[in-house]
C-alpha cells in the first residue's frame, strides 16, 4: 500500500470531512421566515429594538397615576399609542398587551377594582409589576443566536417576534446518489447469485435527515459495471449535485470502477480509507466545479452496512459543514456489555439504547452484509485503536441522524 493510500485515523477522517465541508459553504440567500425551517443561520440573529419595544401591560385593567380614588380619563387598548397620564388622581383603562401610558405608576387588575356611582376607580394594585419593560427580554442589537444556529420553528418565532420578514441562511446541498453493481436486482426476492439494492431506496433518507436536498430523479442505478458508464453517471450527475453519493466499487476488483473514475474526473481525494471497522474502503473526494465552487463524491463502500458507517462517518460532517453548522459531536453512553476492540482500527459497534437514552447494548446481526442490527439501533458505540470498552465504562456514541421518535 502507497503511503497516500495508508487510511486516516477514524477522528481525523472526520474532522477532515467537516473542514472541506465548512470551507466550501454558501452563499448566503435570504430566505422568507416560513421556508427558513430547516436551513442554518448565515449571520447572528440580533434583536432590531429592545423587546419588548415598549411598556407592555400584562392585564386587563386600570393605569393609575397618584393616590387614589382614580378618575379614568380615555382607555388603550393593544395596538394603540396612549397618550402621558399626566395629572395625579387620573387613570386610564388598558387591555393586555396594551402600551402603558407615560405617567402610570401602577397597573390594577379589573377584578380588584371597584367604581363608585360617580365612577371613580379604587383598589391596591398588587406589589410585583404587572407590566414588561422594555429591553426585559432583549435589549436592541444583542445577539439572540449566532451563525451557525439550526433554524427550528422556535427560531423562526423568535425571528419573527424581533421583526424580521426574511433571515439570511446558507443554501442546503444538493445531493445525488449512484449505485454501482450489476448484481443488484431493484424488484422481487434475491437469489440465483443476485441480491436486491438496499442502498438506493435508502440512502437518500439518510441525506435529507443530514440535511440535503435529493431530487428522487437524482437517485440513479443500478449503474453498468462499465468505467464509461460510471463516468457518463458521475458527469450527469455532477452537473447539479454539491454531493455525488455512490455505493459500491470502492476496493479494486474486476469491476469496481470508481478510483479510475475520479482519476479520470481530476479528483482530489480528501480521505481514502479510513483505519475503521466496519467500513474500511470509505472515501470522500472534491471534484472542482466549472463554476470554480467544489463539488464533493463520498465513495460508500458496497457492503451495507458499512455504507451507512460511511455515511455517518464522512457524509455527516460534511454536510454540516456544507450548511455552515458546528461539527457534530457524540455524546457519551454507559456500556451495558464488555465491547471487544479491533486492534488498530476503531471499532463502531452497532447498539440500542434505553429509554434513558444513557445506556447501550450492542445488537446481533450487525456483519457488514447486514441491515438488520441497523434497523434496530440509534447509532454505534465507538471502540478507538488499541482500546476496548469494559461493562458500565462510558464510550462515545456516535448516533444515526434519526428524527425523534423514530427509534424510541
Ligand atoms: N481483496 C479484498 N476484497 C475485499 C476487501 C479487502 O480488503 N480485500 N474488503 C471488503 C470490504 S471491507 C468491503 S466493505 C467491500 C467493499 O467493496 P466495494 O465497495 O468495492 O463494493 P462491491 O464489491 O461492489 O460490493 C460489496 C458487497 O456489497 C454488496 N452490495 C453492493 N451494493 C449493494 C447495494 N446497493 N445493496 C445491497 N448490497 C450491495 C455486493 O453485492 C457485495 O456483496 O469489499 C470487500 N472485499
Ligand atoms: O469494512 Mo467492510 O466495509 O468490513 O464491510
Amino acid at each position: 500500500m502507497s503511503a497516500d493510500t495508508m487510511p486516516v485515523d477514524w477522528e481525523q477522517a472526520r474532522t477532515l470531512a467537516y473542514q472541506a465541508g465548512r470551507a466550501a459553504a454558501g452563499p448566503a440567500e435570504p430566505v422568507s421566515l416560513p421556508a427558513a425551517d430547516g436551513r442554518t443561520l448565515a449571520e447572528p440573529l440580533r434583536a432590531l429594538t429592545d423587546l419588548p419595544a415598549f411598556a407592555t401591560s400584562s392585564i386587563d385593567g386600570w393605569a393609575v397615576r397618584g393616590p387614589q380614588p382614580w378618575r379614568p380619563v380615555g382607555r388603550v387598548l393593544a395596538g394603540g399609542v396612549a397618550p402621558p397620564l399626566a395629572a395625579d388622581g387620573t387613570c386610564v383603562e388598558i387591555a393586555t398587551g396594551a402600551m402603558v401610558p407615560a405617567g402610570a405608576e401602577a397597573l390594577l387588575r379589573i377584578e380588584e377594582s371597584t367604581r363608585d356611582t360617580a365612577g371613580l376607580v379604587t383598589g391596591t394594585p398588587r406589589a410585583a409589576a404587572e407590566w414588561r419593560l422594555p429591553g426585559e427580554e432583549a435589549h436592541k442589537d444583542e445577539e439572540l443566536l449566532p451563525a451557525g444556529t439550526a433554524v427550528d420553528p422556535a427560531v423562526i418565532g423568535v425571528a419573527a417576534t424581533c421583526g424580521y420578514e426574511v433571515l439570511n441562511v446558507f443554501a442546503r446541498p444538493r445531493a445525488a446518489v449512484l449505485v454501482f453493481g450489476d448484481e443488484l436486482l431493484t424488484a422481487g426476492p434475491p437469489g440465483a447469485g443476485r441480491v436486491r439494492d438496499s442502498l438506493g431506496p435508502q440512502v437518500p433518507g439518510w441525506l435529507r435527515r443530514g440535511g440535503a436536498v435529493v431530487d428522487p430523479a437524482a437517485v440513479t442505478g443500478p449503474v453498468q459495471d462499465t468505467l464509461e458508464a460510471h463516468l457518463a453517471a458521475l458527469r450527469g450527475a455532477l452537473t447539479t449535485a454539491d454531493l455525488v453519493c455512490t455505493t459500491g466499487g470502492t476496493m479494486h476488483g474486476p469491476v469496481d470502477h470508481l478510483h479510475p473514475a475520479l482519476a479520470e474526473l481530476g479528483a482530489e481525494y480528501i480521505v481514502n480509507t479510513v483505519a475503521v471497522r466496519p467500513g474500511f474502503p470509505m472515501l470522500l473526494a472534491r471534484i472542482p466545479g466549472a463554476d470554480g465552487r467544489p463539488r464533493f463524491l463520498a465513495g460508500l463502500p458496497g457492503n451495507p452496512q458499512s455504507a451507512i458507517i460511511a455515511l455517518v462517518t464522512l457524509v455527516a460532517p460534511l454536510l454540516a459543514g456544507l450548511q455552515g453548522r458546528p461539527a457534530p459531536t457524540m455524546p457519551q453512553v454507559e456500556a451495558a456489555t464488555d465491547i471487544p476492540g479491533r486492534g488498530d482500527f476503531t471499532h463502531l459497534v452497532l447498539a440500542h439504547l434505553d429509554r434513558s437514552g444513557r445506556s447501550a447494548t450492542p445488537v446481533g446481526h450487525v456483519g457488514s452484509a447486514m441491515l438488520r442490527g441497523l434497523s434496530n439501533a440509534q447509532g454505534f458505540v465507538v471502540v478507538r485503536p488499541g482500546t476496548r470498552v469494559t461493562a458500565g465504562e462510558s464510550a462515545s456514541f456516535l448516533q444515526l441522524p434519526l428524527v425523534p421518535g423514530e427509534r424510541p
